[in-house]
């Protein structure tokens, strides 16, 4: 696996080894030693799946108190995955990135904690699977609003965003909680 830090480096791109043969593929989608080596000393807790039609936006969601590493991909169509810093002490705090995650290119997305996180469904249906690092704590989470513009993300011109009423009330940036 190849291990890509994005325009902020505590974010990973991963890009698997694939092995295809007559029957179809292989390949692995983590391994503990090497993503120590390149990601940190994280124990993951939660395996999430969840299905959603294209143009579904989730996010951008974070959890406060017990803040949640997220391994992510798409097992089956294509999303836009996007990741906020929200540490106040980062170099890039208050900056984004954004990733194409697909079933064709396979690659998956390290999300630190201290980060808000969401995607955007661009094929026309989209599985999308991630590892936690802690577990999924609903009183202690907070849904960053996906087009504040002094976050200014670029998400992909032509689809327009479905969101749960909990998203579309998101908070600004500026009103958000922070990580020190
Ligand atoms: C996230 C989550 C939800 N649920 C339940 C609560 C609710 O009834 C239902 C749907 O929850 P949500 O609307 O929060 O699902 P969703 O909008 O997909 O939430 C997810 O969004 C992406 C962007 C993330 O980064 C994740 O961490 C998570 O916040 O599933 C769990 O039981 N465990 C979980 O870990």
């Amino acid at each position: 696996m190849e291990y890509q830090p994005l325009a902020i480096p505590d974010v990973k791109l991963i890009t698997p080894k694939v092995f295809g043969d007559e029957r179809g593929f292989f390949m692995e989608t983590f391994r503990q030693s090497e993503f120590e080596q390149y990601c940190g000393d994280y124990q993951f807790v939660q395996d999430n799946h969840s299905s959603s039609r294209r143009g579904v936006l989730r996010g951008l969601h974070f959890q406060h108190q017990k803040p949640q590493g997220k391994l992510v991909r798409a097992t089956r169509g294509e999303v836009f995955d996007v990741a906020v810093d929200m540490r106040q002490s980062s170099p890039t705090f208050g900056q984004w990135v954004g990733a194409t995650l697909s079933e064709t290119n396979k690659q998956m997305l390290w999300v630190p904690p201290g980060f808000a996180h969401g995607f955007l469904v661009t094929s026309d249906t989209a599985e999308f699977q991630y590892k936690c690092t802690d577990y999924y704590n609903p009183g202690d989470e907070y849904s960053l609003l996906w087009n504040d513009p002094s976050v200014g993300i670029e998400w992909p011109h032509g689809i327009e965003p479905q969101l749960a009423t909990k998203d579309a009330k998101g908070t600004n940036f500026a009103e958000t909680p922070k990580f020190l």
